[in-house]
């Protein structure tokens, strides 16, 4: 069933084109459409300021396109009134590449766990403690780190805490933006073979957006490609790459072995 649709997008930023002049409308993103099926992992790729980013921001509500339509099961995410906007918010949830930016250093992994609880919740203290138990087993991290404070947690901890977060709310959809990006090469595949599990126990769709084209492929049903702000190409998981931003982005992984790098390049 289709959990996502999304129409026409195009999203215009007024800008400066040199100090002193007047302010231009620069389009960002241009006719943006596709659609996500439930339990999907849909990943967008694309040079950087391509507009992968603030087609994630869009999707998730945080800003308003200048044109288009978002469907999130068939309800408009903009027009919907505030009680299903409410709804669709615990459903729609995102994992971004700063993990640590996203903490109040102040609070304690607990803290943070139980906040969408207190938020969108009437669970008592006892249940909270509960469900911030049942999240860190989820990500596999020590029930013991809950009265840890983010500074204390390594860079792969922290982006466990916030899938931890993400997951609370039992959503439908993660936008993981850059999410594993940080991370080094052997945490990335921990954390991509963690979303895995997650995605298959939990029918979870996911929007992957990254401008490395491998872990995306590792993680995706389909790829998107954006360029200069439009939808170029969709490639299925074994699918060629046949527009040239694609053939660009796939040029640019650097095979580990010099030999295959050679051939590569021929
Ligand atoms: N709030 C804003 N005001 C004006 N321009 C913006 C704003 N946000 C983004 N842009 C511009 O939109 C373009 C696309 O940016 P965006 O961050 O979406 O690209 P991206 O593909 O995610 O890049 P990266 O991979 O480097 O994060 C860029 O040229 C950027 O300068």
């Amino acid at each position: 069933m289709t959990l996502l649709d999304v129409k026409n997008i195009d999203m215009h930023y007024a800008q400066r084109p040199f100090l002193f002049q007047r302010k231009q409308e620069v389009p960002v993103l241009q006719k943006v459409s596709f659609s996500l099926q439930e339990g999907e992992c849909l990943g967008i790729v694309g040079q950087s300021g391509s507009g992968k980013s603030t087609l994630g921001r869009i999707i998730l509500g945080i800003e308003r396109p200048t044109n288009g339509e978002l469907l999130f099961q068939g309800v408009n995410l903009y027009e919907a009134p505030s009680k299903h906007k409410k709804r669709i918010r615990r459903d729609l949830q995102a994992v971004f590449q700063n993990s640590y930016h996203s903490f109040n250093p102040k609070q304690t992994i607990f803290e943070i766990l139980e906040e969408p609880f207190l938020n969108f919740e009437h669970f008592s203290k006892t249940e909270r403690q509960h469900k911030v138990r049942e999240l860190l087993d989820c990500v596999e991290l020590e029930r013991a780190m809950a009265q840890n404070y983010p500074s204390q947690l390594s860079g792969g901890q922290q982006q466990r805490v916030n899938i931890a977060r993400a997951l609370a709310l039992k959503p439908k959809l993660i936008v993981l933006d850059e999410a594993i990006s940080s991370l080094d090469m052997i945490l990335q595949k921990k954390i991509i073979q963690l979303l895995q599990t997650l995605q298959k126990e939990r029918q979870l769709a996911y929007i992957f957006i990254s401008h490395d084209l491998q872990a995306t492929r590792f993680m995706s049903d389909r790829i998107l490609v954006m360029q200069h702000g439009r939808l170029v190409e969709e490639i299925g998981k074994d699918g060629a790459y046949q527009h040239p931003a694609s053939q660009q982005l796939y040029h640019a992984i650097l095979p580990s072995h010099p030999r295959e790098r050679k051939h590569k390049t021929k």
